[in-house]
């Protein structure tokens, strides 16, 4: 194709799309099986052109299953997607932005190496051989120009910062022309300042009639600031709808859950003497491309008290906890546990009873080919009593699973599904239920430890935590969520650019002064 014909048929394709409003959305009766398991089971929604709509439900209620299907990444067991009225088959996310849906994840898909501009060109769905880079660097300014968010074109993904980083995947969508976005879970990564830019600025082109969305959200607090209307799902089924102006946050909480609850509180209480358990001297580290990450830090966690870090992620807080997690090696400094060098060994963790929570527990903590009972005997599978005989083994790995998975309410099939195939909130349950139930616990690092879960099971997590402390366990708390942060720690720090650049107890801390830090001033 020449440029020019090829620049033609981009333009056609993105007039069409221009011209209109969003289109009426419907999912009518839509169900998904995975082998005998449903988790979907005659689901209907409407999304309403302009309007912005939030799905909840507790983790594993088929939310994201739901939006797949939408999606065209799940094939639906049945069930029909109709827009404008018509039935319309939905094979593939390409089929999708031919009728103008597009999705955010929570995680960002950008290329790190790339620039903005050639992510943008890159995420258009035409088979484009030959790119007119002049031309398309001035449609993009254009694009730009008109945009609600600007994120510079010639800057390198590897260079944005994580908001401007969620601010160009949902640019990318407003680019593609796509009139419905799917967005699930978009704040995850964002600062709540951050986050109520964004929504805010989204909410301007619903309110203006120009897109309309479903967004998967944990977070009442958003969906109350910005949505007109919710869907509530309860194990894969349809719970309730409404508008969010008629109805309170405990009544959308009772639809999810089925039942009324009242949020867990636990007082914190003062411990005995506070011993030194965790110091950290002096620490650097660096990144996987061998520039530095972490650039120096000190800091000493006592018996009974929670330290939090926060930090806008990519600020040295993943590589640190690494670090302590024996993930990747110090390039300078030492750590001590009880005043004696630690070395992150497994032997060494179990010795000195230290539990690690780390980021995005399916990559960095659990075997996801691997059972969901498996996974939860990963840390004790060669002790007694789960290593004895080899029936004794699984009979003893298996009791053990049950217990768990019904404390924590994991969701799961059984104990012997894979741990991948679990809601991204339940590979989150396990692997807490892993680390927090040994009572014997020491010292505690967790990162994120609540990212992606449901708000009754962030509650339980909170309340495991204070528990943890007021028993004398030492926690570190790395953590991008300020709120949580407040809430448990008894001092609080921020790291920025590898070092910590505020610190205080958190009676004396300035919110206004955290922010700032965070942002780098
Ligand atoms: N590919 C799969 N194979 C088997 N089971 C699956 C698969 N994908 C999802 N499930 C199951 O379907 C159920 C619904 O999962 P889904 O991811 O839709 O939940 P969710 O509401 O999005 O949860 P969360 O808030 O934790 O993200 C879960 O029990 C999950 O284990």
């Amino acid at each position: 194709m020449t440029e020019v014909a090829d620049s033609l048929t981009h333009q056609s394709t993105n007039n069409a799309h221009a011209l209109l409003g969003p289109p009426d959305l419907e999912v009518v009766n839509m169900t998904k099986r995975f082998g005998t398991f449903t988790a979907l089971e005659n689901v209907s929604l409407k999304l309403k052109p302009g309007t912005f709509h939030a799905l909840l439900g507790e983790n594993g209620a088929g939310k994201s299953t739901l939006v797949k299907c939408i999606m065209g990444f799940y094939t639906p067991t049945s069930g029909e997607v109709l827009i404008n009225g018509q039935v319309e088959s939905i094979g593939s996310p390409r089929d999708a932005h031919t009728h103008g849906i597009g999705m955010v994840y929570q995680h960002f898909t950008s290329v790190p190496a790339m620039t903005v501009a050639e992510n943008l060109v890159l995420s258009r769905f035409d088979n484009t051989n030959l790119i007119n880079w002049k031309k398309e660097f001035e449609d993009l300014s254009a694009f730009m120009e008109t945009a609600p968010f600007k994120v510079p074109l010639d800057m390198t993904i590897a260079q944005l910062a994580a908001g401007q980083k969620q601010k160009l995947e949902i640019l990318k969508q407003l680019y593609l022309q796509s009139k419905i976005l799917i967005l699930d879970e978009p704040t995850s990564v964002l600062t709540p300042a951050e986050a109520d830019e964004v929504l805010g600025l989204i909410r301007e082109q619903v309110t203006d009639s120009k897109l309309s969305v479903l967004m998967i959200s944990h977070k009442f607090r958003e969906i109350t600031a910005f949505a007109d209307e919710i869907t509530v799902l309860r194990k894969g089924q349809f719970a309730g709808n409404g508008r969010v102006k008629e109805m309170t946050v405990s009544e959308m909480a009772e639809m999810m859950m089925g039942e009324k609850r009242e949020p867990q509180k636990v007082e914190k209480t003062l411990h005995g003497e506070p011993k030194a358990v965790l110091e950290i001297k002096d620490i650097h580290a660096n990144k996987d491309n061998g520039l530095e990450a972490v650039g120096g830090v000190n800091l000493t966690v006592h018996s009974g008290e929670v330290v939090g870090i926060a930090g806008i992620s990519g600020n040295g807080q993943r590589e640190l906890v690494e670090v302590l997690a024996g993930q990747r090696p110090a390039t300078a400094g030492e750590v001590l546990v009880d005043g004696q060098v630690y070395t992150m060994t497994r032997a060494e963790m179990f010795k000195n009873r230290v539990f690690v929570l780390p980021e995005e527990p399916l990559r960095n903590a659990c075997v996801a080919h691997m059972s969901v009972a498996e996974n939860l005997a990963l840390r004790t599978f060669d002790r007694p009593p789960q290593a004895k005989g080899i029936l004794l083994i699984f009979k003893a790995i298996r009791e053990m699973a049950v217990g768990l998975i019904s404390s924590f309410k994991i969701k799961t099939p059984s104990p012997d599904t894979p741990v991948g195939n679990l809601s991204g909130g339940n590979v989150q349950r396990t692997v807490l239920a892993r680390e927090l139930s040994e009572d014997h616990i020491k010292l505690l690092i967790a990162a994120n430890p609540c990212f992606g879960l449901d708000f009754a099971m962030v509650d339980y997590i909170h309340g495991q935590i204070l528990e943890a402390r007021n028993r004398g366990v030492a926690v570190l708390l790395v953590s991008e969520d300020l709120d949580e942060l407040l809430k448990l720690s008894d001092r609080i720090f921020v790291i920025s650019g590898g070092t910590f650049a505020y610190e205080s107890k958190i009676e004396e801390a300035d919110f206004a002064a955290i922010g700032q830090s965070m942002a780098g001033h």
